[in-house]
């Protein structure tokens, strides 16, 4: 079910009128459905209930921390990629017990904050990180659960900037070396093997992929199991992919099920760590016509939304859906969508035939995962507001950013 439908002409999030929660707020702003965020999360979760299993919300998707509470509150755990967003989840009232920790660069100090507030488990992904992890874990007395990432090499046939799983990308560690380090893991004193880990790319519209990954990742546990190195849980990443257009990516429980079929009688807890799943089609990012203006067939709408507020457009080529507020009939027009940012790559949206005027408020889709989160100061522009509706209630999740917070912590030469 969808929460941002048209009433009466209208655009509503949830049973909020976008033009009014723009108008009251300002733009550029980001509105997320709480009901679309729980509903997300517990079609993961159920789709899995028969299994032992953990839902770690991916972190860098959304981090804002009323969406970590609202998920916290269903009892969510979290992947996160950086101490910064650990204490995210911490400050959201999130588990630290059900945090999985990601990512290829990892310091002492996230590290040690890490094993302090006693997560679940380190996704170590090289041979040099787990020496500086036991180094670490050794020094301050703890015993660190691990998990080793090892890179499949399969084709995710995502975008080349967000597939991850390929002998050429930076992450993870290589599958012929897996077995080896596996074994340092297990010799090594401040270290517990847990599991193992595998996060294939972004966006994934077909099963097929996944399916590949987990055939050569059982096929280690196998191996390992002979070894004598026992897997309590196999981490599947995240990476399963929404509707932006029309693509048809496989529900949480088709996907669910697939994996689940292929693990046979393993006796292995399931990690999940979706993002974009979870919260890409829980907000739409809102932006206002500044002016229109065009030359022959070519016609721009620059809108006060730009670039720095929602790269996925300009860095990935991303097709977002873009569509008026209040929609007008009569003629349309074919767009590109700019923001004032000067760049050329700046746009929300090419080739898109609507029927504008200046003050209209436009809507961009599937706008909360990866949007506010990968947005930025560039041409000093405040970030935008980002507002949580959940029936007829809207609230402030975060205030838009203050052009004097800009240069906090800038200063003037003596
Ligand atoms: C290690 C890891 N886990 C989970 C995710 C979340 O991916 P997605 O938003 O595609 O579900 C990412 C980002 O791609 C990631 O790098
Ligand atoms: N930021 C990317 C996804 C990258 C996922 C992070 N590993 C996007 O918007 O599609």
């Amino acid at each position: 079910m969808d929460h941002f439908l048209y009433k009466n002409n209208e655009l509503l999030a949830e049973d909020c009128s976008v033009a009014d929660l723009a108008r009251t707020h300002g733009t550029p702003l980001y509105i997320y459905s709480r009901a679309t965020l729980e509903r997300h999360w517990h079609a993961f979760d159920r789709a899995v209930a028969d299994h032992p299993h953990l839902i770690c919300y991916a972190v860098k998707a959304n981090s804002n921390i009323a969406v970590l509470n609202v998920l916290a509150r269903l009892g969510s755990g979290f992947d996160i990629v950086s101490g910064g967003e650990l204490q995210r989840v911490i400050q959201a009232g999130g588990d630290p017990a059900k945090v999985v920790f990601s990512g290829v660069g990892k310091t002492a100090a996230e590290m040690e904050m890490a094993l302090n507030l006693g997560i679940h488990c380190f996704n170590v992904e090289s041979a040099a990180e787990l020496e500086q992890l036991n180094i670490v874990a050794g020094r301050i007395g703890k015993l660190a659960p691990v998990s080793l990432r090892i890179n499949p090499d399969v084709d995710a046939g995502t975008h080349p900037y967000i597939s991850t799983g390929l002998k050429d990308n930076k992450f993870g560690i290589a599958m012929e070396q897996a077995e080896a380090i596996f074994a340092r893991a297990a010799a090594l004193p401040n270290l517990k093997v847990k599991g193992v880990d595998c996060h294939i790319g972004s966006q994934l519209t077909e099963i097929q992929p996944f399916l590949d990954a987990m055939d050569r990742m059982l096929a280690l546990i196998d191996r390992l199991a002979e070894q004598g190195i026992h897997i309590e849980h196999f981490d599947v990443g995240g990476g399963l992919g929404v509707p932006y257009d029309d693509e048809t990516p496989p529900q949480p429980a088709v996907y669910a099920a697939a994996l689940i079929e292929r693990l046979g009688d393993r006796k292995l807890k399931l990690i999940f760590e979706p993002g974009r799943a979870i919260a890409a089609n829980a907000g739409i990012f809102v932006t206002q016509v500044l002016y229109l203006k065009g030359n022959g067939d070519k016609h721009f709408a620059l809108v006060d939304g730009a670039m720095n507020d929602l790269i996925r457009p300009a860095l990935y080529s991303a097709w977002q859906n873009i569509i008026p507020v209040n929609p007008r009939d009569g003629e349309t027009l074919n767009y590109d969508i700019v923001g004032p940012v000067c760049e050329t790559g700046d746009f929300l949206g090419k080739d898109r035939e609507l029927n504008l005027a200046a003050g209209d408020f436009l809507a961009v889709r599937s706008s909360g995962a990866y949007g506010f989160t990968m947005s930025s100061n560039y041409n000093s522009r405040p970030r935008a507001a980002e507002l949580m509706v959940d029936g007829e209630q809207a609230y402030v999740i975060r205030e838009r950013e203050k052009v004097t917070q800009l240069w906090q912590g800038e200063q003037l030469l003596p």
